[in-house]
């Protein structure tokens, strides 16, 4: 069988964790940059649902566009503020780009953050509502930490980890971010009738941490 290529779009030396659809990755214009944020205590994971604009009622971390002037660290931390009412010394963790086919003609640039501690109360904002979320047991390789998610395996009252109710790919790379492995990956969406689809990605970490 032929070797597969990685996206165009990703630059270094990183082992594929996992890949689905064909090779035939989206041609984009431009990259934008966004952040989003992810708030992990003990064996809770902070989302929050989106209550307006792109992702409508999905769960998802604290983010947004990174503003001119801006730097990414900067924007995740304004982010999480404005829209969890909260602080947290945030950690960069992954990035990937989404890019979309009938959406938007640039890719969204994704700079993904972390943080284990955090002050101040999750509040419901305009945009969001945090909700805490039970985190399954972890485990040692980025693949088994994947396995591990999809198996739900959970130790508190909380609900389980909605992803059905996320975007697409996120069951492929939250489990890169819970394990502290750093990540790099591309999703292509198709958007039918205002629905966004996935329909090919790739995620991978950095040679070395790949065991
Ligand atoms: N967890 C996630 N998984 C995914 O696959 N795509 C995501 C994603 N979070 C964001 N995106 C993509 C799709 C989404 O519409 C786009 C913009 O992200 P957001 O919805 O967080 O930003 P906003 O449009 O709300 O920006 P602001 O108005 O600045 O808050 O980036």
């Amino acid at each position: 069988m032929p070797s597969r290529s990685v996206p165009p779009s990703i630059d270094g030396e990183f082992t594929e964790v996992t890949r689905g659809g064909d090779d035939k990755w989206l041609p984009y214009k431009t990259k934008r940059l966004y952040t989003n944020a992810f708030i992990i205590h003990g064996n809770k994971l902070l989302l929050g649902y989106k209550k307006r604009g792109f992702g409508l009622s999905k769960y998802n971390g604290f983010g947004g566009k990174v503003e001119p002037g801006e730097t990414p660290d900067q924007a995740a931390a304004r982010e999480l503020k404005e829209e969890a009412g909260i602080e947290a010394p945030l950690e960069h963790s992954g990035t990937f780009l989404f890019v979309t086919e009938g959406g938007p003609d640039w890719a969204f640039q994704i700079e993904i953050y972390r943080a284990e501690e955090y002050s101040g109360t999750p509040t419901e904002t305009d945009e969001m509502r945090p909700v805490w979320f039970s985190i399954p047991a972890s485990s040692e390789t980025a693949k088994a930490a994947v396995a591990s998610v999809i198996e739900n395996v959970i130790d508190n009252d909380l609900p389980p980890i909605p992803y059905e109710s996320m975007w697409d790919s996120d069951y492929l790379w939250l489990p890169l971010l819970l394990s502290k492995t750093h990540f790099v990956g591309r999703t292509d969406f198709k958007e039918v009738d205002g629905a966004f689809k996935l329909e090919r990605w790739w995620f991978g970490v950095p040679t070395s941490t790949c065991t």
